[in-house]
């Protein structure tokens, strides 16, 4: 009798239909070579049949394939999210990114001014007190730069150009140092408006002249802010600028420079606060995934933006969880009694305990360790701020390890069922070290999916 070749598991010789239908054509008076034949023709009808099984099997793992894979970014304030999406665009389609450019170069002159003008404030204010280290050296900048407010005022009505149809503009001030995006259009329209610009030369149709306001003001700010009066009095203060979100006064001669256009490297580094959530959607071009369209949503984190995160948990494959360590010694910005870290350590537990993300892959970036080392060995002990720390070593190798059993201890314990534990140790305005941790990130969430559709 005709057995169906059961090792491929679609069909066996009890409920197959073509089977039964065939076995009930068998003449009773059969000789060996009509036997043969139709053993012959039955095995080719198999073979086609099974056939268009795998196809349509292959076809129904590609469409599952091709689900849509929905990433969020989350943590608090200058945690790192847009920068963490920045390097996923870099890596996945970094013309996108480059076409930016020349936006990002109105964001970054606007990061530089604004850390200038905290500068111009400590010493302005150190004149005001009569402080012995104020110069007349000093006093003879702080009037050469006084043309900065104007290049500061004109960039930001510059970025603040496209209307939305609220007739608000995509920029935004948050305070009195920081403006921020929002997540709606104008933004994104001021890009495409600059986007295809690719040098100032060709902006005309923007006025260039805070561009060459801060062209005219470098040399007078790059003494400025090497005048080891300026450094003393910052010092003194303990205001550390360089280690504040899109601090560039390092580089004052190229960003000034009327031709200047942003590298990969500055654009990571340039700081825009989100406020609401952008939606990032991504294409895979290559890959066993070609096709798939990723989308990342990259959420405001103070905590007033928190209560918005929820309504995003739907059907989300992943979470990249981003918790700052080098800010350790600081307080939330809307909240100076909370500790930063402690605020990420209260955030990941909320994340890791909420019942809706249970089956959802949580990827930990342990952010900031460049600033981290950098704090560590300059003396700052962290068991000053995180008592529990105690008095083991206080350099990266040990303070990292503390954190990592910390964040990984509070996942077993809170979620609803047991998950794996991906933590990183990440620097993501590093974009060659982050790369490699994002194709990490990539092969997590390609399993998960992969997982979730019962493909695996
Ligand atoms: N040195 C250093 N700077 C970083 C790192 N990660 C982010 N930054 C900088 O920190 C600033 C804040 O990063 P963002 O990515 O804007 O932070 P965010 O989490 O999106 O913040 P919100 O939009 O306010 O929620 C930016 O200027 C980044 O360039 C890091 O690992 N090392
Ligand atoms: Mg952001």
């Amino acid at each position: 009798m005709f057995n169906a070749r059961s090792s491929s598991g679609f069909l066996n010789t009890v409920d197959d239909p073509l089977t039964n239908a065939l076995n009930a054509m068998i003449p009773p008076d059969e000789d060996p070579i009509a036997r043969a034949n139709r053993l012959a023709l039955e095995q080719d009808a198999r073979r086609v049949s099974e056939e268009i099984e795998e196809r349509l099997r292959l076809e129904r793992l590609e469409k599952k394939n091709k689900k849509i894979v929905k990433i969020l970014l989350l943590g608090q304030s200058e945690s790192g999210k847009s920068t963490t999406l920045k390097n996923i665009q870099l890596c996945y389609a970094p013309q996108s990114l480059r076409q930016e450019a020349y936006a990002w170069r109105t964001i970054i002159h606007l990061n530089l001014l604004r850390s200038m003008q905290i500068v111009i404030d400590t010493v302005s204010q150190a004149n005001r007190e009569n402080a012995p280290s104020f110069t007349d050296d000093l006093r003879r900048l702080l009037i050469k730069l006084s043309p900065l407010k104007q290049a500061e005022e004109l960039l930001k009505m510059k970025i603040s150009l496209p209307q939305e149809e609220d007739g608000e503009s995509g920029i935004v001030l948050a305070d009195s140092n920081e403006f921020s995006v929002r997540s709606a259009s104008g933004w994104k329209q001021a890009f495409n408006k600059m986007r295809g610009i690719t040098s100032a030369r060709e902006d005309s149709r923007f006025d260039n002249g805070p561009a060459s306001i801060l062209e005219a003001c470098a040399e007078d700010m790059i003494a400025l802010w090497t005048d080891p009066a300026t450094k003393q009095l910052l010092k003194q203060r303990r205001i550390r600028i360089e280690e504040s979100s899109g601090f560039f006064l390092d580089d004052i001669e190229r960003i000034a420079n009327k031709a200047y256009l942003p590298t990969d490297d500055d654009i990571l580094r340039a700081r825009l606060r989100t406020v609401g959530v952008q939606e990032h959607k991504l294409s895979l071009e290559t890959g066993p995934e070609r096709g798939q369209d990723w989308y990342i949503y990259d959420v405001g984190g103070s905590r007033s933006q928190r209560s918005a995160w929820e309504s995003f948990f739907d059907d989300v494959n992943a979470i990249i969880f981003l918790a700052p360590l080098a800010s350790f010694d600081q307080s939330l910005a809307e909240d100076k009694r909370v500790n930063r870290v402690e605020d990420s350590l209260l955030l990941w537990k909320s994340i890791c305990s909420s019942k809706l993300l249970a089956k959802v892959e949580l990827i930990l970036f342990l952010n900031k360790c460049d600033l981290l080392a950098k704090k560590l060995e300059s003396g700052i002990r962290l068991a000053k701020f995180v008592p529990s720390f105690k008095d083991h070593p206080n350099n990266l190798e040990t303070v990292t390890k503390y954190f990592r059993a910390k964040f990984k201890a509070i996942q077993k314990e809170y979620s609803p069922s047991p998950r794996m534990f991906y933590g990183h140790l990440t620097s993501v305005t590093d974009a060659r070290s982050t790369a490699t941790i994002v194709a990490n990130v990539h092969e997590v969430v390609v399993k998960g999916n992969l997982q979730s559709a019962n493909v695996l």
